[in-house]
């Protein structure tokens, strides 16, 4: 997929510039506060809905404004088309696709898969298991649409589960779902399995390149211990009485995690350095774009935010060395103070648009032009 043209209108300090955009790479460059996160922001929230930065769709609408709106056109599996979002400050979000309303987030996703390395990410190896099992889903969608619709019907269970345990019914009642349930949640298992199994190579090879010899894998935790292998069913049984207390089902796909460990054993989390979870996560985030080149629909694109403030010049130019050998599909997008790091990049790849963003103005300019302004 690419976003060939991007008109963005009212979106924080951005003076609503209109850009065409190169479909390899696209470099955007200039002082702090410009607005260059902004306009990744806005490619972002084409392909997701919302933003990678605020969980508040109104602090993305510039100041003493009602909305904000985006106009796409998009290449997606070699047909052209025009994306349209505009979202209100009460919250109305429409969203149209050549004209014709578009009522799922889905749709979105499946036209515009959206791939973001941001400083925001560096962090996902001690949050909380939420924000790994999202990238994880991502992944799995991306691959594998179908999931969708298995996720739909098992949280569509679980939640009546959860309703019936809430009002302290009985087993008999609350047992009803179970087989489904289990059913769909071994489904759900199945394909993030086989995701984590595509992975894994990949983020290997590349935590080789990043962290040298440390052999870090990806393990998934369904959401549930099952020690003596008695099935899920049975864990229901087990647990109905505590699940009864509590007023949910412990054990469910909604409390997957992916653990990230060294050895087979120790949690990366706790082991690696600052910097190496920086890189760890940067080998994460472009294994996941190896297995959409290799597996997916589709390539998504690719955004860096901040390419040069959180890596050293040793692993920078070993990132930028692997954007450089992207498939020719491969839409990159990258946000920067300085150019300088990125000049082998830039005259390595012949097709590629270079953006100077200022107080919010966006200029492209022409590749013998950026010594003016790295002056
Ligand atoms: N809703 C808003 N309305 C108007 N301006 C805003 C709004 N939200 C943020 N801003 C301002 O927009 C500017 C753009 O920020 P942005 O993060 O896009 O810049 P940047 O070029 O990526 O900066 P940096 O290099 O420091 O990361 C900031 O000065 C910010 O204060």
């Amino acid at each position: 997929m690419r976003v060939n043209q991007l008109t963005i209108t009212q979106v924080r300090n951005l003076q609503n510039p209109s850009l065409n955009f190169s479909p390899r790479l696209n470099i955007f460059f200039g002082p702090n506060a410009a607005g260059k996160s902004s306009i990744l922001e806005s490619l972002y929230i084409l392909g997701n809905g919302r933003s990678f930065r605020t969980t508040k769709h109104n602090n993305v609408i510039t100041e003493n404004n009602h909305d904000f709106t985006l106009f796409a056109k998009v290449e997606s599996s070699d047909i052209n088309h025009q994306l349209g979002f505009n979202r209100q400050r009460n919250g109305d979000t429409t969203i149209k696709l050549n004209s014709e309303p578009v009522n799922r987030l889905s749709t979105l996703a499946k036209l515009c898969p959206v791939q973001i390395l941001s400083p925001e990410q560096y962090d996902l190896l001690v949050k909380g298991p939420g924000a790994r099992r999202k990238q994880l889903d991502w992944g799995v969608f991306h691959v594998e649409h179908s999931v969708l619709e298995v996720w739909q019907k098992t949280n569509k269970i679980l939640q009546h589960r959860n309703k019936l345990l809430k009002q302290k019914s009985g087993y008999s009642d609350v047992s009803v779902w179970d087989n489904q349930l289990v059913s769909l949640s071994e489904q759900v298992t199945q394909l993030r399995q086989a995701y984590c199994d595509k992975i894994n190579p990949l983020f290997s090879q590349l935590c080789q390149q990043f962290l040298g010899q440390l052999d870090i894998k990806i393990n998934l935790f369904p959401g549930w211990t099952d020690k003596h292998s008695i099935g899920l069913s049975a864990i229901y049984r087990e647990q109905f009485e505590k699940d009864k207390k509590l007023g949910f089902t412990q054990s469910s796909i909604q409390k997957a995690d992916l653990k990230f460990l060294i050895d087979g054993t120790k949690s990366a989390g706790d082991y690696l350095s600052r910097g190496q979870q920086k890189l760890l996560i940067t080998a994460f985030k472009l294994a996941q774009l190896k297995v959409m080149q290799a597996y997916g629909q589709q390539a998504p694109v690719f955004l860096l935010d901040d390419i040069g403030a959180e890596l050293d010049e040793r692993h920078q130019n070993q990132l930028l060395d692997l954007l450089a050998s992207q498939p020719n599909n491969q839409q990159i997008f990258i946000t920067c103070v300085h150019l300088e790091p990125l000049k082998p990049l830039i005259s390595h790849c012949d097709d590629l648009k270079l953006f100077h963003v200022e107080h919010g103005v966006v200029k492209e300019v022409a590749k013998d032009e950026i010594e003016v302004y790295e002056a």
